[in-house]
């Protein structure tokens, strides 16, 4: 993180967390992991867009929990993209889709103040993390979902993770805003076993949480 990141802490840390304290009592604090978890149904994904990646007033522990529900949000579409594919006879890996992914993440990073190769590079894991999740579904070690009997076809999911995007960036952007020891605070596994207790896969949370750990 660059050091005038961490000044920005320094100084402005206490004030907002100030701020977070004094909203408290009138409800606009900002949103942090209470929202249900789709798909079960379709997203629920809150507050996307350049206008929420004002500097943040929550805590590491509160930024985490976020990105790691809007991670979840995203994995927990994979039991339905791999039977969509595991029907249609198709492979889990689509480079072609991979790679406009990419670039529409590096295109978008600077509006949510990330520098492009670290938007790319959570995106590249993320894309590695739900790779995983497939395989395993399809190799039968872990229980399909009852959501992949009948999978939404791959077009309208992929729009779905495409409507993700911008709260990720947006969550990634606030995560990255604090310092490395602010982070290493976080037990952001403790987090993932709380928030995706179905998605008991230990090769794809090591994949999904590899660059929240720094
Ligand atoms: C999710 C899919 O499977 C893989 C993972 C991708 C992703 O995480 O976005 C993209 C393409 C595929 O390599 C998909 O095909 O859409």
């Amino acid at each position: 993180m660059p050091a005038e990141l961490h000044g920005w802490n320094r100084r402005v840390m206490p004030g907002m967390v100030a701020i977070l304290l004094a909203c408290i009592p009138c409800g606009c604090q900002p949103t942090t992991a209470t929202d249900p978890t789709p798909p079960r149904g379709i997203g629920t994904t809150p507050e996307t867009g350049p206008a929420a990646t004002t500097p943040s007033a929550i805590a590491p522990q509160a930024a985490a929990e976020n990105l790691l529900r809007l991670m979840g949000e995203r994995l927990r579409w994979m039991a339905q993209v791999a039977a969509w594919k595991k029907q249609q006879g198709t492979p889990v890996d689509d480079p072609a889709r991979e790679k406009v992914l990419l670039l529409r993440i590096e295109g978008l990073a600077a509006q949510y103040d990330l520098a492009p190769e670290m938007a790319r590079e959570f995106m590249a894991a993320q894309i590695e993390a739900a790779k995983s999740l497939q395989r395993a579904y399809l190799a039968g070690d872990l229980p399909w979902p009852e959501s992949a009997a009948q999978p939404t076809p791959l077009l309208q999911i992929r729009d779905a993770l495409d409507a993700l995007n911008p709260a990720l960036l947006n969550a990634v952007s606030v995560w990255q805003r604090f310092s490395p020891e602010q982070c290493r605070e976080v037990d952001v596994a403790t987090i993932a076993d709380k928030i995706w207790p179905e998605i008991a896969h230990a090769p794809t949370r090591k994949l999904a949480l590899a660059p929240l750990l720094r």
